[in-house]
This record gives C-alpha cells, structure tokens and sequence, in this order.
C-alpha cells in the first residue's frame, strides 16, 4: 500500500518532484484545510510536509494515528508541537540549509530599504507626490552593525554587511574569539552588542529564551536613532514595546518581515512612517522553495522506506558513515533490552549500558535508544521508536546511563546491559559475532552463547544430579522440543543454569510445573 503524503502549505512543484516521482507515495495537496479538517484527515497520513503557516499542534498530533514523520520545508518548526511530536514517536525534520542565501539576501535588503526609506518614498511617488525632502536616509558605511544569533543566516548577514563596509558586533552563545576573528567582526555579550549598534539584526530562533529578547529594557539602552531589523521570527521583538519605542523616537526605522502573529492582526507598527514591512517573505524565492522542498521531499522518502535521515529536529543526528558502522549493532541492542525486559522482576528504574572494544569509539547515542526501545515497549506497544524512547524513559523516571570501555574481556565488541528495579539487579551481555550474527554472551554473571532470537527459557538451579534430565524430561512430555540446550555454574554443586531455546512458546502450565521441579530456582521465558 502506498504511503500517504499531506502537503499543508503551499510547496514548491518543483521541489516535490523527487516525491512525485517516488513510487508507493500517495500526495494529497490541501493548503486551505481549517485547523478543524486538519484534525478530521490527518489520521490517514503517514507524512506530513509544512512551510511555517500550518499550526501542527497537540490536538493534530493527538489524532494523526499514522503520522511518522513531519516535513518542515524551511528552517523555524516553532509551528510545530515538538514535545508532542516527540512524545508520540513522530520524527520531525527540516531543511535548514535551504533557505538560508534568500533570508540573508532578503534582510540585507530590508535593511537597505529602511535606511534610504525607498517603500515610503515610493508610496509617496505612486501617490503622484514629488518629495526629496522626507526621504533623506542614512549611509550604511562605516556604521556598526548588531548581529544578534550568528548561526546560518546570521554569519551570511555579517558577510554581507561587511562588503557594505560596516563594522560588525554579534553575540551568540556558540560565538567563539576564533569564529569571530575568521569573519572579521568583534563580538561580545548581548548587551554589549545592544549598546554598541547603529542598526541591529536579529537571527535566532523563537524559543522560550528569546521571546521578547528585545524588549523595553533592552531598547533603554540602544543608542538613540538606532534602526532595527527582525528577519526571523515574530515574538524576538516585543511589537508593543518596539512601537513605543518608535514613537519616542529612540528607534529611527523598523525592517520587519515577521510578527507576533501571522496572518497579521494588528497593524499600529504600519501606520508607523519609520516601519517597512515584507509579508514573511524572507524564504519566498523561487531557489530557496526548490530547494527546502527537494530536501524535505527527500528525508521524507528516506524514513519512510529506510528509517533514515538527514535533518531531524528532534532525533540527533548521526552522519552516514558512523550509521553505516553502528547500524549492525541496532537489532543485538534491542533485543538485549526486550530480553531484560523478560528477565527483569519489576519495573526498570536505572539502566546502565556498557560499550566495550571497538564500540568504545563509536557515536552509541543510537544504540541506547535501541536498547531502551526494546525495554520499553513490551509494556508501552509497538508505539516506542528511536525518536521517543528516550523520552519516555525519562518520563518513566528511568535512569539511564552510558559508559565506554576499550578493554572487553576477549570479545572485538560486548555491549553490557544491567537493569535495576526494586526487587534486584539483572544482567546480560551480548556481541555481534564476525559474520554470525548476534549472540548473547553472558546472563548475570553466566557465560552463554545464545542467538537472541525466538522462544528461550532461562532456568536458575542448584547444581545437582538429575535436574537437567528433569527439565528435559518435562518439556518432552508438554511437547515443548528443546532446539539448544546451555548449561553453566559458579561452581560444583553452587548455582547454576540453563539456558534453552524451543521451538515454541511454553505454556503457563509447562513453566509452573517446570518452577516446581526440586533445585529449581526461576525460570523464565523469554520470546524475542
Ligand atoms: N523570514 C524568513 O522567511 C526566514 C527564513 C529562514 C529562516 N528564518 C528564521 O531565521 C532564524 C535563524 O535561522 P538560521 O538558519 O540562521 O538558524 P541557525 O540555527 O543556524 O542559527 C540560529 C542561531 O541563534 C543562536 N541563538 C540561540 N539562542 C540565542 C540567544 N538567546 N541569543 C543569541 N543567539 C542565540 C544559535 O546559537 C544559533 O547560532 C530562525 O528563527 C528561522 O526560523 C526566517
Ligand atoms: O523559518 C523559515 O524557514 C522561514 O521563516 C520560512 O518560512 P516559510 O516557509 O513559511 O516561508
């Protein structure tokens, strides 16, 4: 069955093209839908692709069913209930590279505009008025310019803004002395760039840390006429506090291509003669939306038929050489966790993996997840993937932790798991064998050598005469055929065990009597 593909917001055709072309992709192109229809389709759909209009929020994500994946084509998912996403396993990716030339391009171009006040004198001359007295501007040369968020759009802004020979002072927390240096601009803290500018540009992304990051406190301390430009996202500029600033002549210009809220409801700013405004159209070229479709369009293709991803947003991601070396290990770790899962009386409250040998260094940010996936979702359904196990382990109050180790007991690669819940501490370890496959190697503090796969029995007994005759004996009888057979002990006649593969599930029966037997301990089954 093909997969179902919603396009919300308008894309370009061009840019969908690797997805039209796809085969088993069913695109359905429904830029008007209210937020109500959204809510009513939105369970058939395996995929869904948005520019920044569509609000894809908890109430959406609580009714997509289906939903795998969420296509941002461009860079801001504030649009999007990330949580939420996240929460139901949902990955989200965007393209952030895609757009990045055009919102340089358009802030460089706002910032033009609002120094030599071009919209406003064209206004004027469209109303047939000939006026070279109110549109007097400033030169851009020699001023200095306010970087706030020097990230993508950002650094292309300073460079840019350099070749207008202006002086360049940007703050960012991953700002370092010698990115600074490679660009040719100073840096400093946000205030310090705040007090330094003649004009200001904000890049960062709208977070809960930057909503109103310019506000009437940091207005009071700009230099009087400064002039200011919000090409990112609406809500970094307090519009309240920029208008009263405006009107008390502390900021001479405004160059604003978002707002607080869009569609716009409230246009005091624009009555405004110091305001120019664009309609978001930062990203609006017809480079960039070919460009930020082709990459959605392609992730989108990517994780639906291979899991795979470039640009996630809520996943880490892992550059394709590390997966191609991790990527083996991915099934051995879930199965090491369901296989905890089975052994482990009670539920997990700490998890700790070991990786050791070769894994000692590799990126197993993706194992962990695998292995917390397979713990999880014996009691949580099929619903927990890479994207939310995580997550969920936290929400669960699971302690998770990680550790390396290049020494690994005669093994190339042993990933140990330990499992602690409230009645005790369980153990296994398993290895991935050159060209055989995985294994599980050891069981508590047992050597096996098991394939994790199938129907297994893990019996804990006395070492004593006769026990494995019985148990043998029993499953023959309960027509349970036993395919492997382990056997193990600390010492003779000390604890010991068993550890068999069947080739069918046992009954409740079969194990009660089986836990009857005498010298037995535990025994439990285990289907991975
Ligand atoms: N107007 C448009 O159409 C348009 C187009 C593209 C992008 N955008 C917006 O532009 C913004 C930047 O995009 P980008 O691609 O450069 O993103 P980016 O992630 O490359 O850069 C954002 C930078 O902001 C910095 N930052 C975060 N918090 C900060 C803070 N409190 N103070 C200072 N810096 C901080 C980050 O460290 C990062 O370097 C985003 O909000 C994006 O949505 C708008
Ligand atoms: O964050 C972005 O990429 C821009 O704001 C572009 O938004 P748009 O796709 O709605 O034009």
């Amino acid at each position: 069955m093909a997969f179902q593909i919603l396009i919300s917001d308008p894309l370009s055709e061009d840019g969908i093209y690797p997805l039209r072309q796809a085969e088993g992709f069913n695109i359905v192109m429904e830029t008007k839908w209210t937020p109500e229809q959204l809510g009513e389709q939105i369970g058939e759909f395996d995929a869904l692709l948005v520019r920044s209009q569509t609000q894809v929020t908890r109430a959406i994500i609580e009714k997509a069913e289906n939903l795998k994946i969420i296509g941002r084509a461009g860079v801001g998912v504030d649009n999007i209930d990330l949580e939420a996403a996240t929460e139901r396993g949902i990955i989200v990716v965007n393209a952030p590279d895609g757009n990045t030339n055009s919102a340089a391009e358009h802030t460089m171009a706002m910032l033009m505009s609002m120094a030599r006040k071009i919209p406003q004198a064209f206004h004027a001359l469209r109303n047939k008025t000939w006026d070279r007295k109110s549109y007097v501007g400033v030169e851009l040369k020699n001023k200095t310019l306010g970087v706030v968020g020097l990230g993508r759009i950002g650094a292309e802004v300073a460079a840019r803004a350099k070749g207008q020979r202006m002086n360049v002072i940007a703050y960012d927390p991953f700002l370092t002395a010698e990115k600074a240096e490679k660009l040719g601009i100073d840096f400093g803290t946000v205030e310090e760039v705040l007090k330094a500018a003649d004009f200001i540009t904000v890049h960062t992304p709208l977070l809960k840390e930057t909503r109103h990051l310019i506000n009437e406190a940091a207005f009071s301390i700009m230099k009087d006429g400064v002039q200011i430009v919000n090409c990112a996202r609406g809500g970094i500029i307090d519009e309240n506090a920029l208008y009263h600033a405006i009107k008390s002549k502390k900021v001479a210009g405004a160059a604003l291509d978002v707002f607080e809220q869009e569609p716009m409801v409230d246009f005091r700013l624009l009555d405004l003669p110091e305001v120019v405004a664009t309609p978001h159209l930062g990203a609006s070229t017809i480079e960039a939306q070919e460009s930020v479709a082709v990459d959605v369009s392609k992730d989108v293709i990517s994780f639906l038929t291979s899991g795979t991803v470039r640009n996630s947003v809520n996943l880490p991601s892992v550059p394709k050489e590390i997966m191609a070396k991790i990527e083996p290990y991915f099934e051995l770790s879930e199965r090491l966790g369901i296989f905890l899962t089975d052994l482990a009386d009670g539920t997990a409250e700490e998890v700790n993996i070991q990786y050791s040998g070769e894994l000692a260094n590799m990126e197993v940010g993706p194992l962990t997840r695998n292995t917390l996936k397979g713990l999880l979702k014996r009691h949580l359904g099929t619903h927990v993937n890479d994207v939310n196990a995580m997550y969920l382990a936290n929400q669960k109050g699971i302690m998770v932790n990680e550790s390396k180790s290049t020494t690994s007991r005669g093994f190339t690669n042993l990933i140990t798991v330990e499992v602690k819940t409230a009645k005790g501490t369980r153990k296994a370890a398993g290895t991935l064998l050159n060209g055989q496959g995985a294994r599980i190697v050891k069981v508590d503090d047992f050597i096996v050598d098991v394939v994790p796969k199938g129907h297994l029995l893990f019996i804990r007994h006395n070492d004593r005469p006769g026990v494995i005759g019985r148990v043998g004996t029993l499953l023959g009888t309960e027509d349970v055929n036993i395919a492997t057979m382990q056997v193990g002990r600390s010492n003779e006649g000390g604890a010991a065990i068993m550890m068999l593969s069947i080739d069918k599930a046992a009954q409740q029966s079969s194990l009660e009597q089986l836990k009857n037997l005498a010298e037995i301990e535990e025994v439990t089954a285990i289907n991975l």
